[in-house]
């Protein structure tokens, strides 16, 4: 991996939330990543936290990819103004191309969609498909209960402590942001080193 973190893929709700909190740090994450010129990979819709982030980037003047499925570009409401859309045929697909193009993962507040993007690139880590940060913004608590449930996989034995290390939770934007660019020089550490 590379020193420079040129893009953050950002899970989030396609819905608002029910706490203002949540849309102020959708609006922060948006505007941070365009002031540091890292590229925001999405799911490409303009509905709820997902477009919130998107429309903060680009009002910032940064770039943004959206990647949603056909048969979703109703539903989320397709943003129209993202630098780069790209439609696939499947929600795999999708997944498959935020993966790729992303640096580092970070979760926001969301709901179903959001827990299985966070456990699938979890668990691919897990897997050790790959090395990338995976930071969770635990915003005013809203990943207490996804965090005590991988809690309690480790503490059941269904999960070693090194798995359960490989997603970090920070409090803010600007933490993951710092954890971003720290777990990347980990990395690229020679194995020897560490
Ligand atoms: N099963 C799913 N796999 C991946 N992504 C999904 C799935 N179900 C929904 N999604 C997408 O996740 C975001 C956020 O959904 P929320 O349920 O609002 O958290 C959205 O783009 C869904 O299409």
């Amino acid at each position: 991996m590379s020193l420079t973190v040129r893009s953050v893929a950002v899970f989030c709700g396609s819905r608002m939330g029910e706490k203002p909190v949540y849309r102020q740090t959708a609006e922060l994450t948006g505007k941070t990543l365009a002031e540091k010129n890292i590229r925001l990979i999405y799911g490409g819709g303009a509905n709820g936290l997902m477009g919130v982030v998107a429309d903060a980037v680009i009002k910032s003047g940064g770039a943004v990819t959206g990647v949603i499925p056909e048969f979703l570009k109703t539903r989320e409401r397709m943003h129209d103004q993202v630098s780069q859309l790209i439609v696939t045929d499947s929600m795999h697909a999708r997944k498959q191309i935020m993966f790729a193009q992303a640096d580092a993962f970070w979760i926001l507040p969301g709901g179903f969609g959001t827990f299985d993007e966070t456990m699938e690139i979890l668990t691919w880590k897990q897997l050790g498909q790959h090395k990338k940060p995976i930071l969770l913004v635990n915003v005013d608590g809203w990943g207490d209960a996804m965090v005590a449930m991988l809690d309690m996989a480790v503490n059941q034995g269904f999960a070693s402590a090194e798995a359960r290390a490989l997603l970090q939770v920070v409090p803010d934007v600007q933490a993951a942001l710092a954890c971003s660019i720290m777990s990347e020089q980990v990395d690229d550490l020679p194995v020897s080193a560490l």
